[in-house]
């Protein structure tokens, strides 16, 4: 299909830098899926109707619309995506998995059901997650340290750039979860919740930390985080949190899919690379950023990745025209 509008374009009379611009946008408009090139929107609807949960995991439905991106649903609608014991650990494995992937260049996540996800299990927090384990304060504290720690590793270990796509509710460690993420995006109904000072506790898997990086008001962090107060697409939008809100979630679902195909068809060095000093950028000072960015690409810039976008640039092509071995 891409080589027939090519051709047809080189009927019309176009000019070369005509031709790549109507291919490049062409090929934002459409998606490979299973061998087929097809309307972005038409992916996006078979992304969202998943059947069930991806053996082994229970909580998890894992598809790959494309080669290089992997969908990654939360996938418990009947308890609105509540994170159970099996969650937290299964999203360690799935990330793991993923970091470890050399085919997965980009990951979108998203949630089943009426919506993205209404945070930790309650039912399971307090049957399980907050049980004391240990013959005395001490002890018992120690075993709690370490599963909030653990906990925090499960947002933290996404090492792939991730777009989430939120619609419905983001309710508590669904807050956490998104900070740690590369791309928010959102549906018009959506509405986003610190809801932890609710539950008696202070929100500690990420909110707290990364949300003030996210957001820019420490104001306005505050008051969502002291209050609980709902915040809905319009002001998440405008406060940063999210960058874009669609319409309804089938176009988000083919918007959350273009930009991990923008991400998947460059290089994976130049990309990686980005989202790592990006991270590193965030949490420590201009001055320590520079210096680690200097010693990063001091071994990266070496990449034949690096020739071959500078290529494609010259002949005013996208970089996504070449083809960058696996990383
Ligand atoms: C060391 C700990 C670190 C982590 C801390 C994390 C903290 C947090 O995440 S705080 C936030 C906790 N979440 C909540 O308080 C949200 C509770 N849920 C709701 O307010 C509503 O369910 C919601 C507005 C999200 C959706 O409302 P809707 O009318 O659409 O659905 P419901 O009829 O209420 O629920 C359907 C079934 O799902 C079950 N469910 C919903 N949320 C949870 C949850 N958080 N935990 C467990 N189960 C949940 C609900 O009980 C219904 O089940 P059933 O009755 O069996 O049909």
């Amino acid at each position: 299909m891409i080589v027939s509008v090519c051709s047809l374009a080189k009927r019309s009379g176009l000019c070369t830098v005509q031709r790549a611009m109507l291919a490049v946008v062409f090929r934002s408009a459409v998606t490979k899926y299973k061998g087929l090139w097809l309307p972005s929107q038409t992916v996006a609807r078979a992304m969202s109707s998943s059947g069930g949960a991806t053996p082994p995991y229970t909580t998890l439905a894992i598809s790959r619309p494309t080669e290089s991106i992997t969908h990654v649903e939360l996938h418990r609608p009947e308890k609105r995506n509540a994170m159970n014991s099996a969650f937290w650990s299964e999203m360690v494995t799935c990330f793991n998995e993923l970091s470890e992937d050399p085919e997965c260049r980009a990951v979108v996540v998203s949630g089943a059901g009426k919506l993205f996800t209404a945070g930790i299990d309650l039912m399971d927090m307090m049957n399980n997650v907050l049980q004391p384990e240990g013959d005395d304060t001490a002890r018992i504290s120690w075993g709690l340290k370490k599963k909030i720690r653990k906990f925090q590793e499960t947002f933290s270990v996404i090492e792939k750039p991730v777009v989430v796509a939120i619609h419905g509710a983001c309710v508590g460690a669904g807050v956490d979860m998104i900070t740690a993420c590369d791309i928010r995006l959102c549906t018009q109904d959506a509405w986003f919740q610190v809801k932890e000072v609710d539950i008696g506790l202070a929100a500690d898997v990420g909110t707290l930390q990364r949300l003030p990086k996210v957001i820019g008001s420490q104001s306005l962090v505050n008051e969502l985080a002291l209050t609980a107060r709902k915040m809905y697409a319009d002001e998440a939008k405008s406060s940063g949190l999210v960058s874009r809100v669609f319409a309804d979630k089938e176009a988000m679902m083919a918007g959350a899919l273009q930009i991990a195909g923008e991400i998947a068809g460059r290089s994976p060095v130049a990309v990686q690379g980005t989202k790592i000093n990006l991270i590193y950028a965030r949490n420590h000072s201009v001055a320590d950023g520079l210096d680690y960015i200097a010693t990063w690409n001091m071994s990266m810039l070496q990449t034949e990745d690096l020739m071959k976008s500078a290529q494609a640039a010259l002949e005013k092509k996208s970089p996504k025209t070449k083809t960058y071995s696996k990383l």
